[in-house]
This record gives C-alpha cells, sequence and structure tokens, in this order.
C-alpha cells in the first residue's frame, strides 16, 4: 500500500485534532504551573543571594518562553506506531513533535523529536524498521489546524511522501524555518552525530547546510547538556543573515543560543576601515608568525644587575643569571602575561635563597613583596615589560623600522609598505582599529594570557573565513567542538580556501570529520545546471548538486535595453505569486534599482525579509539566504565588481526556490552564456 494523505472532514482527522487540543490544553497547564509555582525569594544583601535570585529568575524567564504555544506552530507533527511492548510506559504510540507534553499525570503526550524513541520517525526504512509498523505524518494549514495525515507502513515499500514533498515545494517568504518534520536520513546522521569530534559539512547550495547546523546545536543542547555549560555560539556571516535564520532555534525551543557575527564575537569595537590591500595582509596567516615574533621582540636582555635592597644589605642577581631565566622562560612556550610573572618569582626566589644563607628565614609575604618590589620591577620592564595587545599592534602599524624586523622575511617590502597606517595615529589609545586589526589583536590577546572557551561552535560560510579569523575562533573554542559549514564553491573573500583541511588547520580543529551533502532542497534542477556552467571556473572538480525539486519554467534569461524598466516591471509581476521576491544586482547597482521601486533594501534594514515580500539584495549579502523567486540584474556587473565575481554570481544564481529571472542589458558573462529560455 502506498503512502496516502487524508484530507479535512475524516472521522481520524478529527480524532488527531482532538489529540492536538489535548496536547495543547497540557501545554498550558505546563506552563501555568511554572508561572503559578513560584518560590518566595530571599530578601537579602548577600551577593550569593542576590545571583541565586537573578539565576533563578532567569531560569524561570527561559522556561516560561520554552513552554509557550505558538498557535502556527503545531505541537507535533508526526506519529510512530511501534511494534507492541518496544515502548514501555506508552502504548506503543508516540506523538512526535519539537518538545515534550505531558498530562497532569505525568504521562507523555508528546515526546520531543530529540528524544532516542524519536529516532526512527526518521530513519526507519522498511529494510531497518526499528521496529516501528507505521510512521504517520501529518499536514497543518497555515494556522496550525490539522487538515491531512500520510501513513506509512514499514512492512513493504512505500510511495514518496506527499507531504514531505509539499513541505519542500513551498512557496518560500519571510525568514528561514525549521526542517524539523522534514529532516532527511542523510541529514538527521549530521544532526545527531556525537558532540565529539567536530564536524565540518561541505554541501552545494540549498543542502540543508545552514538547516542542518541550527537542527544538530538544538540536538546536543538537549542530549548534552553537561558538557556544553561553557556555552554555544552561532557565528555567521553577517547581521542580514543572522536576522534570516534567527527564528530557527527559538521555535526548537532553544531561545538561549547566541548568534553572533565573526566582527560581534570580539569584545573589542570595530572604530576604523582597511584599505583592500591592508585587509588582506592582515587576515593572511603569516599575521600570526608576525604578531609572535612583534610581541616577543619586547624580551630583551637586561641592561643592569637586579640590586634589592633591605635595610643596609644589598642582594645582587647578575644581569647574566637575569638573561638566563629571561631565556628560560621565554622558550617554555609560556604565554606573555604568566612568563612576566614567572620572571619576578624566579627573581624573588633568588633574592630569598640570599636572605636565608644570611640567617634570615623570610616567608610567603616575604617572597611576594621581592617579586613586586620596585627593583624587580625595573629589571622586568627592559627584560619582559608590561604590554597591551594594542600598544603591540600599535607600534607595528606605525612604526616602519620595526614592522621591518619583525616581518623580516615574512612579508615583501611591498606588503609592509601597505600594512603600515597612511597618517599614524599619536597612540595606542586614540588609533581607530578596523575589523582586521579587531582580528589581530585578539590573536596578540591569546599570546599575551588564556581565555576561558566555548563548549560549542556552529561556524556557517566557513569557507570565506581569513586564517586570522580562523584562528580567532579557534581560540574562542580552544577546548570545545565545532560544525563547520561551507562550501568551496561559494567562496568569495580574498582568503577563500580551496580546501577543507587548511581551514580545519586555521581553526585549531585538524581531526575534524568531513561529510557532503549533495541533495539539493531549495534550487530546481533547471536553474542549478545552469548555475553549474560556473562550476569549472570556480570550483573545478566540485560536481553539481543534484535537486529534489523540479519546476518548470523555473529559470527565465531576458535580454533588454532598458534594464531599470524591465527589472522594475518583472519585480512587480513577480509580487503577483505567493511567495517573496529577491532582486539581486550588483552592489553598486541596487541602490538606484531599489529606488525605483520604492521597495526595501537588504543591510539598510537587516529585517526587511521579515516584513517585506519584495526584498532588494546587494550580491554581497546574498550568501545564505532564499527567496521564492530571484530577480537577477545584470550578471557581468556583479563578476566585474570583484576578483571573485563568478563564485559571487554562483551564489547570487542559487538563491531561488520557484524561479530565477536573469534580466540583462550587457553580454552574459561568457561562462554562463548558451542555449537557454528567453522571455
Ligand atoms: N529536509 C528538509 N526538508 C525541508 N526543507 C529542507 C530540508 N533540508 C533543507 N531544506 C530547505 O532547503 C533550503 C536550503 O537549506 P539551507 O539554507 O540550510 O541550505 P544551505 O546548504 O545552507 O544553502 P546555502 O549554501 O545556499 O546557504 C531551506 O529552505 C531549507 O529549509
Amino acid at each position: 500500500m502506498p503512502a496516502h494523505a487524508t484530507t479535512v472532514g475524516s472521522a481520524e482527522i478529527s480524532r488527531e485534532a482532538g489529540y492536538l487540543d489535548r496536547a495543547r490544553e497540557a501545554l498550558r497547564r505546563m506552563r501555568a504551573d511554572v508561572v503559578g509555582t513560584e518560590t518566595p525569594e530571599h530578601v537579602s544583601s548577600d551577593s550569593d543571594e542576590v545571583w541565586f535570585n537573578t539565576m533563578y529568575r532567569l531560569a524561570r524567564a527561559r522556561r516560561r518562553e520554552e513552554l509557550t504555544d505558538l498557535p502556527e506552530v503545531p505541537l507535533f507533527f508526526g506519529r510512530l506506531d511501534y511494534e507492541p511492548g518496544t515502548v514501555a510506559e506508552s502504548d506503543d504510540r508516540i506523538y512526535i513533535g519539537r518538545r515534550h507534553v505531558r498530562d497532569e499525570a505525568g504521562t507523555p503526550l508528546v515526546v520531543d523529536w530529540r528524544a532516542p524513541v524519536s529516532t526512527p520517525f526518521y530513519r526507519a526504512t522498511t529494510q531497518d524498521p526499528h521496529r516501528v509498523r507505521l510512521r504517520r505524518r501529518y499536514g497543518f494549514s497555515d494556522l496550525g489546524q490539522l487538515t491531512a495525515y500520510e501513513d506509512e507502513p514499514l512492512d513493504h515499500p512505500a510511495a514518496e511522501s506527499a507531504l514531505v514533498a509539499a513541505e519542500i515545494e513551498r512557496p518560500r517568504s519571510g525568514p528561514m524555518r525549521d526542517i524539523v518534520a522534514t529532516i532527511q536520513p542523510e541529514q538527521d546522521t549530521l544532526v545527531r552525530a556525537p558532540l565529539r569530534p567536530s564536524l565540518c559539512v561541505q554541501g552545494a547550495p540549498g543542502t540543508g547546510k545552514t538547516a542542518v547546523g541550527l537542527h544538530r546545536l538544538a540536538y546536543l543542547l538537549y542530549t548534552e547538556p553537561e558538557r556544553l555549560t561553557g556555552g554555544v555560539t552561532v557565528v555567521g556571516p553577517n547581521r542580514s543573515f543572522l536576522s534570516y535564520i534567527r527564528h530557527v532555534l527559538p521555535a526548537l525551543g532553544e531561545v538561549s543560543v547566541r548568534q553572533r557575527t565573526v566582527e560581534e564575537i570580539f569584545e573589542r569595537t570595530v572604530t576604523g576601515a582597511d584599505p583592500a590591500g591592508a585587509a588582506r595582509i592582515k587576515g593572511d596567516a603569516r599575521m600570526a608568525d608576525l604578531l609572535r615574533r612583534a610581541l616577543w621582540l619586547h624580551v630583551r636582555e637586561p641592561a643592569d644587575d637586579l640590586v634589592y635592597l633591605q635595610g643596609s644589605t644589598r642582594y645582587r642577581v647578575d644581569r647574566g643569571r637575569v638573561a638566563r631565566i629571561v631565556a628560560d622562560i621565554r622558550d617554555s612556550g609560556t604565554r606573555y602575561a604568566p612568563g612576566r610573572e614567572a620572571v619576578a618569582q624566579r627573581l624573588a626566589h633568588l633574592v630569598l635563597v640570599q636572605m636565608e644563607r644570611r640567617g634570615a628565614t623570610p616567608d610567603d609575604r616575604d617572597h611576594a613583596a621581592v617579586a613586586r618590589s620596585r627593583p624587580v620591577k625595573q629589571v622586568l620592564e627592559t627584560v619582559w615589560p608590561r604590554l597591551t595587545p594594542e600598544q603591540v599592534l600599535f607600534r607595528l602599524l606605525s612604526d616602519r623600522e620595526f614592522l621591518a624586523v619583525a616581518g623580516e622575511d615574512l612579508l615583501l617590502d611591498r606588503e609592509q609598505a601597505e600594512l603600515l597606517w597612511a597618517k599614524p595615529y599619536r597612540s595606542a589609545r586614540s588609533a581607530k582599529w578596523s575589523a582586521a586589526d579587531v582580528v589581530l589583536l585578539d590573536e596578540l590577546a591569546g599570546l599575551t594570557d588564556r581565555t576561558a572557551s566555548l563548549s560549542h561552535l556552529v561556524v556557517d560560510e566557513a569557507q570565506d573565513l581569513s586564517p586570522m579569523q580562523c584562528r580567532a575562533l579557534g581560540r574562542l573554542c580552544a577546548a570545545g567542538s565545532m560544525t563547520v559549514l561551507g562550501d568551496i564553491a561559494q567562496g568569495t573573500s580574498p582568503w577563500a580556501a580551496d580546501d577543507w583541511a587548511t581551514v580545519l588547520g586555521h581553526l585549531g580543529q585538524p581531526d575534524t570529520e568531513l561529510h557532503v551533502l549533495d541533495r539539493g532542497f531549495r534550487v530546481p534542477e533547471e536553474i542549478i545546471g545552469y548555475a553549474a556552467r560556473l562550476l569549472p571556473h570556480i570550483a573545478p572538480g566540485h560536481p553539481a548538486p543534484t535537486s529534489v525539486r523540479r519546476s518548470a519554467g523555473a529559470l527565465r534569461v531576458t535580454a533588454t535595453d532598458d534594464l531599470a524598466a524591465t527589472v522594475a516591471r518583472e519585480c512587480r509581476r513577480h509580487l503577483d505569486g505567493d511567495g517573496s521576491v529577491g532582486l539581486i544586482a550588483a552592489d553598486d547597482d541596487i541602490v538606484a534599482l531599489c529606488a525605483a521601486l520604492d521597495a526595501t533594501l537588504l543591510g539598510r534594514d537587516e529585517n526587511a525579509m521579515e516584513t517585506d515580500r519584495l526584498v532588494c539584495v546587494p550580491a554581497s549579502l546574498a550568501k545564505g539566504l532564499e527567496f521564492d523567486v530571484v530577480v537577477l540584474a545584470e550578471p557581468a556587473r556583479i563578476v566585474a565588481a570583484e576578483p571573485r565575481g563568478l563564485n559571487r554570481l554562483y551564489v547570487a544564481l542559487t538563491r531561488a526556490v520557484s524561479v530565477l529571472h536573469v534580466i540583462h542589458a550587457e553580454p552574459l558573462p561568457a561562462a554562463l552564456a548558451g542555449d537557454d529560455r528567453s522571455g
């Protein structure tokens, strides 16, 4: 018997809708319990009590938020009927949803999709049914009413699920939604992979990398909370992208995950900008060696002996001895700040040994006093001065001779000249730091002192990170694990990687497992075939993805003499359909096109996808986004705008779910031109 869908009106639908009502009522009660059973707080000025009260209030607020019923988000989306005796405490039938819901007696009404007992919903096949007899999927109206179901008995092969197909084919509008009801087996394997080793997912456009990364994080937070106490963060390429994905984790019940751009993960603020050449060099992996050298160049030979005076007694440590101590500690691989402290301690120790030889019995307090004494500090200021990251970078970017010494055989003269500030600032305090500088300051901070590590980091669009950004993320999560997502063919930054081993090396995660996703869920076959014409030029050897979506008339190419008028007319026409329309053009062209349409410009309004059906997208912000219809204006201008313009065009061409409409006045880029449907 093939899988089948049943529509509104059947008695079974009423029964299931009744079960949904019961589950909703139970959730309301669970929430009311949290709100109603408030434990009185201890009123006290004791800082432990204040801290406890704050934590308690935060935890309750979070729990209240987690238990909020969003009427348009169905409480369950599937059901498994197990063989009798498989599921202990229920009747071998479980409803699967985004969170646990239980009735007053504690009986589970809905089981969280992440629970082990839910796994067969995603994995069971006729060959390996996991003791499941029947898998049921549900269809819902936009308002969250249960309107259909579909049964798949696992004792014989079923036809493809119409409900899954409908979900994948659904016209898109607004921000990204979770895919929890339709996660595919190859995705589920990655979602439920253990916390370690780290995972890297290479996938062509629309294969679900972002979706997998976010669902994996939700899964890990559910299964391994005690191993994630150091915190988890999602890093994405820009604010517009983060705004696009921001509802996915909350919809899965995870309301407190931090989502940041690479720039936002640093504590320092960006106050300046770099010319392109300097920015490119500052992102280069050689900067790590340069900074290390620049910092350690400050460790020098002592000019004098250490002389410590106590009363009329002089204790002396000769400069040769001081130099050996400094060299020993420097060569031990210590970080800079603890190394400085270690020198102070060793010098103090030598002074104390001399005191003992003279019959004194100094204790720990004397040791500390000598280590903090003026003579020791004076020696330290010469041999191992106290330094901030800002002071070191300031010197490097403003002092030509210092840069030449640190950069010798690392950077070409031309590169050194590009690195130096054209107009140096007066001091480290008044310097304006660019986005690339902030990464360098973080690297210096990492050389200076140890920082706390997150437990897990999800890094999206990782192919674009500079080696120095990778190193910063690696430090941020030095003791944790990562989920690294990206597509080599979509690399557009000056540092875009050709292979994952290099990126993972810079991230400090060389033992990461690499997985490939190659089934596309966004872009119809016709469009992916068109975009794939670029692959031999931008990522030779990378196969085009297959697509699960076929949509006749998905690709249109229109030549015009009047680009602006044609673009405006077509954008308006496409708005007659159901879904969102994204107009993508080169960054320099989009503002004028947008003004003519009186539409919203992404970047100026980063939440535009949430509020508007027609959104104008600078090509540089298109990565990771999708629209039901994409109108792509003048591909040649996108290609000409930057060195990796063909990669940028590949990204822009792969954003459409239903229709891609290319409109051009200039000739199409040679790599794309061919026999297309015109209109
Ligand atoms: N199993 C699935 N069921 C339904 N929709 C899915 C599934 N997997 C992915 N999708 C949908 O396909 C689209 C693409 O997913 P996603 O953005 O995660 O892909 P991606 O690989 O990150 O793409 P890109 O590289 O272009 O950023 C999204 O609309 C997502 O919801």
